[in-house]
């Protein structure tokens, strides 16, 4: 569950002010946000993250006030329940993709499980690359590996930053079924950004920066 209210938001060398409009997430409950380049899309996905402290305003997951924690706290929190995915490559180059999930798990306190892992490497059609180096992967493979380090710890909310821009229709398609099908099987929200409008037919909730 995802509660923000009352966002604003200024870098601190721009005159600038971004307003967010409020938003609130039941659990399960998807979004899909949208806007020109510029906008803010990235600066609020930031601030979900916890990688920003708001200029004003709250954001809650779980009604935990995440920016009311201390930087530790909020490391822990983000480490155990937020789930990141980022166009470019966010895995580890001189791991393999075992070896990066397995450091994935570990970071996030939860029991290094060989089995855990082979589910979902299965899942994602990456379990014949899973004694292999990051560089040996193709664009759709690193985007599906982005997608596994970003729910394997069960988190309870998957932010996506431009997760479909590098690839075709066919892979756009695919990818965004597998994050929706993650977030429904760990009861997680997922809310992904994008000025890719391939994407907008594939959710129901949209808002538009
Ligand atoms: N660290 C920063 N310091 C100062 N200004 C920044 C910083 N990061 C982003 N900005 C500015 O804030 C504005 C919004 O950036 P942001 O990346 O959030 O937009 P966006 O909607 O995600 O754009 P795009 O679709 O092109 O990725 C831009 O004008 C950008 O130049």
């Amino acid at each position: 569950m995802i509660q923000i209210n009352n966002l604003t938001f200024q870098y601190p060398t721009k005159e600038h002010v971004f307003k967010f409009p409020n938003i609130h997430l039941k659990e399960q409950e998807n979004l899909l946000v949208l806007g020109k380049s510029g906008v803010g899309k990235t600066t609020l996905l930031h601030i979900l993250a916890g990688l920003l402290q708001p200029t004003q305003g709250t954001v809650k997951i779980d009604d935990v006030s995440i920016h009311s924690l201390s930087h530790q706290k909020l490391d822990a929190f983000r480490g155990q329940n937020i789930g990141l995915v980022f166009q470019s490559n966010h895995a580890v180059n001189s791991l393999t993709v075992l070896e990066n999930l397995q450091a994935r798990l570990f970071f996030s306190k939860q029991p290094v499980d060989p089995k855990k892992i082979d589910v979902l490497l299965e899942e994602l059609g990456l379990i014949q690359l899973k004694k292999h180096y990051i560089n040996e992967l193709s664009q759709g493979q690193l985007q599906r590996l982005a997608i596994a380090l970003s729910v394997i710890h069960n988190p309870k909310i998957i932010l996506a930053d431009e997760p479909t821009s590098s690839l075709d229709d066919d892979n756009c398609k695919v990818v965004i079924e597998l994050l929706k099908k993650k977030a429904e099987q760990t009861n997680a929200n997922l809310v992904v950004i994008t000025h890719d409008q391939r994407v907008k037919s594939l959710f129901s909730n949209t808002l538009t920066l």
